[in-house]
């Protein structure tokens, strides 16, 4: 029996180089098994970077020893032992990131890329979509330059949110100011690019209404988290006064979440995030419910490389799958290079094929990009892409 033997939490980033403030660092899991294998896993981190570092350390109680093929009976192990915790988002992310460095373990047993053991290949091209693009974007002007140098790069599809700092509430002229900018971009992109418009889940109800209703025209993919996340029950209403697809989901936990969403009817498009809600497995199971009532998958993907590799795995075998989303144009090198394995070309996601996750890790970067604890808060809120959370 292979069991899981180390267990290595390594905090990285960058002092010199910041990536997206929400994510300027990474918690990377590396298990080590008995038969001598390596597998990767990642946890987000946003502001709870040290509740889930701590809390990898109460999951690793749980991995510690056990085999590492048995993810079902290892998730139901910590869950039955939680009591509390178990969905507390520190806690299904230290999960997941256990879940998914033990698929990188089996898959590399095997010899088989994850996905060829979740179903296959049923999507031979995962269509990308460029998020973080927009830092200092504050016009149309802005975001329409920023965007077309991506067109140039062959991505077709764009995610931001032109919402400056309006929040719970947004002013005529706040409405007005998104309204303009994203009349511009498609009026300067055409309708062969999509718009995915991100809220961010900042707006009361009415307000939400207001803004939506007013980016109605320019038909947008979807509108992603327009409403505050405790306030679902409104959810119904605004779908119902605005006619463009909800997106939302980076914020649900588990596929019990999922299924209670979907069944009352309070979104379009399902964007779990497979660091947040307990890995592979889940995001695939997830994905099935969603398929079950013709909805459509687009993953949150805002973190790391291991993130990435592990999402494309289950966006290869989703027949319900929409898009992806990626970060990896605005990454900073340290980032961008402490795993290689997949590829963002021409807007198009692809991996290796190689065992497992299908990446290789940079030992040296990963040894020397060590850090302890996020940079101090600025002046806007971490979840922002910097420098548009303004008037
Ligand atoms: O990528 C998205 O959809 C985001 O909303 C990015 C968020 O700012 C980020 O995930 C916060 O942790
Ligand atoms: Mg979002």
């Amino acid at each position: 029996m292979e069991t899981i033997k180390n267990i290595e939490i390594y905090e990285l980033g960058s002092p010199e180089e910041k990536s997206s403030p929400w994510s300027s660092t990474i918690l990377i899991l590396k298990l080590t098994s008995s038969d001598g294998r390596v597998g990767f896993g990642e946890a987000p981190t946003t502001m709870m970077t040290l509740p889930v570092k701590e809390s990898m350390n109460e999951v690793a109680r749980v991995f510690q020893g056990k085999n590492y093929f048995d993810i079902e009976k290892n998730l139901r192990d910590y869950y039955r032992n939680a009591f509390y915790v178990a969905k507390s988002v520190e806690e299904t992310a230290a999960l997941s990131a256990f879940e998914i460095a033990s698929w990188d373990l089996i898959g590399k047993n095997l010899g088989s890329p994850i996905y060829n053991l979740l179903g296959g290949r049923f999507n031979e091209k995962i269509r990308g979509y460029a998020n973080g693009w927009y830092s200092d974007c504050v016009s149309p002007e802005d975001f329409v330059s920023k965007a077309k140098s991506l067109v140039s790069r062959g991505y077709s599809a764009f995610k931001f949110d032109p919402f400056g700092s309006n929040y719970d509430k947004i002013t005529v002229d706040g409405v007005k100011k998104a309204q303009e900018i994203v009349a511009q971009m498609r009026s300067s992109l055409g309708e062969g690019v999509d718009l995915l418009i991100e809220c961010h889940g900042r707006f009361s109800p009415k307000y939400a209404i207001m803004a939506g209703k007013a980016l109605e025209e320019y038909n947008p993919l979807f509108i992603e988290e327009p409403i505050h996340p405790e306030l679902e029950r409104f959810l119904p209403e605004f779908r119902a006064r605005v006619d463009i697809p909800v997106a939302l989901g980076e914020r649900l936990l588990n596929k019990e979440d999922f299924a209670r969403y979907i069944s009352d009817g309070m979104v379009d498009v399902i964007q779990p995030d497979l660091t947040n809600s307990k890995g592979i497995l889940e995001a695939k199971k997830i994905g099935a419910i969603a398929e079950s009532f013709g909805i459509s998958v687009a993953y949150h993907n805002a973190f790391g490389p291991v993130q990435t590799a592990a999402t494309l795995n289950v966006d290869y075998t989703l027949p319900n799958f929409l898009i992806q989303e990626s970060f990896e144009e605005s990454w900073p090198s340290w980032k961008k290079n402490l795993f290689t394995g997949y590829s963002v070309e021409n807007g198009t996601m692809a991996l290796s094929g190689k065992p497992g996750l299908g990446i290789e890790v940079n030992e040296k970067l990963l040894e020397n990009s060590k850090v302890s604890g996020m940079e101090p808060l600025g002046t806007e809120p971490p979840w922002v892409v910097s420098g548009t959370f303004k008037p």
